[in-house]
């Protein structure tokens, strides 16, 4: 963690006077559940360069937080850096429904030609992911698909084997949990495509990147392809785009990706992938559908892209999600902590 949340670094930690002038603690109500949860809980934090979001799930502890209010205060003291381009093209994120659901989800994604897929879901049997994946091809020209770790080495193979029969999968994130996992799979799906003459599915990382004291570990240890970069646990915009330059000499692509932010943190997903070399990937900060109500108006997606401009939260939507006192309570507690741990450095 230590070495992602350098953004203050450059520049001063404001005070917490600072940070809890303006601080706003949100709860956005989900139309799926997603991770399994079903309102996202954010503090927004208003500082001289605009707004930031500090959003680490609820389970993380302090020390991996604190990289997201790094990531919080860079935007809002610092701002975004120098835009390569206006419009970012998006994946649609479908998450593990029914089959029949499909059409539904991706229709939030209007002109989307790619898609991740969720799979490997709790619960359910490989048999759902085929049928999901299989709806999913109908619609779009690249299909990739996220286990978030949930498959064992054989059940990757297997999964990943099946899934790719009826056509090509761009990239599987995350299949199993570990590292040492992520390599052996890779391993055995090359053995496998030498074998049959075939392409092997690139394996992409995510939690070995963003839960990992050391991001460019996976990729040392060949157990990556594609990394899946996000700007908030990465300690923020200029923290993503360092690791993407370290990433991409290793000749790593990067697909800048949404931790379930809310409009803030989706502005600053934006910035990052606008100021990247390479277009490459389409992002993953579709997102912003999967809330019934979000802070500023949703953005707009047409023609498959987003539009980089930041946008204002609205106070009026702003009143409305206030978040009860005592999870505003629990926020603003952790905000304290988190901000203690960066002040130490
Ligand atoms: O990448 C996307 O398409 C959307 C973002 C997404 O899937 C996600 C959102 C919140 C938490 C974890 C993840 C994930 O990629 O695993
Ligand atoms: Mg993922």
């Amino acid at each position: 963690m230590t070495e992602n949340s350098s953004a203050a670094t450059e520049l001063a930690v404001p005070t917490l006077g600072e940070l809890l002038d303006g601080a706003v603690v949100v709860s956005l109500p989900m139309r799926v559940r997603f991770r399994g949860i079903t309102t996202r809980e954010v503090l927004l934090l208003r500082g001289p360069a605009g707004y930031g979001e500090f959003a680490p799930f609820p389970e993380y502890d302090d020390a991996e937080s604190a990289a997201w209010l790094a990531s919080a205060i860079e935007a809002a003291w610092l701002g975004p850096p120098p835009a390569l381009r206006a419009t970012v093209p998006i994946n649609a994120t479908v998450p593990a429904v029914a089959a029949a659901r499909v059409p539904e989800i991706l229709a939030r994604f209007p002109g989307a030609r790619t898609a991740k897929v969720k799979v490997a879901e709790r619960g359910q049997a490989l048999a759902d992911d085929l049928a999901r994946v299989a709806a999913v091809r109908e619609y779009v020209d690249h299909v990739r698909v996220d286990a978030n770790g949930g498959w064992t080495v054989d059940e990757a193979a297997d999964a990943l084997a099946a899934l790719s029969a009826d056509g090509p999968l761009q990239y599987a994130e995350q299949p199993c949990a570990t590292v040492p996992e992520l390599v052996e799979v890779r391993r055995r799906l090359t053995v496998r495509a030498g074998a049959s003459g075939g392409v092997r599915v690139p394996i992409a990382a995510d939690e070995s990147i963003r839960r990992a004291a050391d991001p460019l570990r996976v990729v040392r240890a060949g157990g990556a392809d594609v990394a899946v970069v996000k700007v908030a646990p990465l300690g923020g915009m200029r923290a993503l785009l360092r690791l993407a330059e370290e990433l991409s000499g290793r000749g790593v692509p990067v697909v800048v990706s949404s931790a379930l932010d809310s409009a803030v943190g989706i502005g600053a997903g934006l910035a990052a992938a606008a100021a990247l070399p390479d277009a490459g990937f389409a992002s993953g900060l579709g997102t912003g559908g999967f809330f019934e109500a979000d802070v500023a108006a949703p953005r707009v997606i047409a023609d498959g892209s987003l539009a980089v401009a930041a946008v204002a939260p609205d106070p009026e939507r702003l009143a409305a999600l206030r978040a009860g006192p005592e999870r505003t309570h629990w926020w603003l507690a952790r905000l304290s902590r988190c901000h203690e741990l960066l002040r130490a450095g």
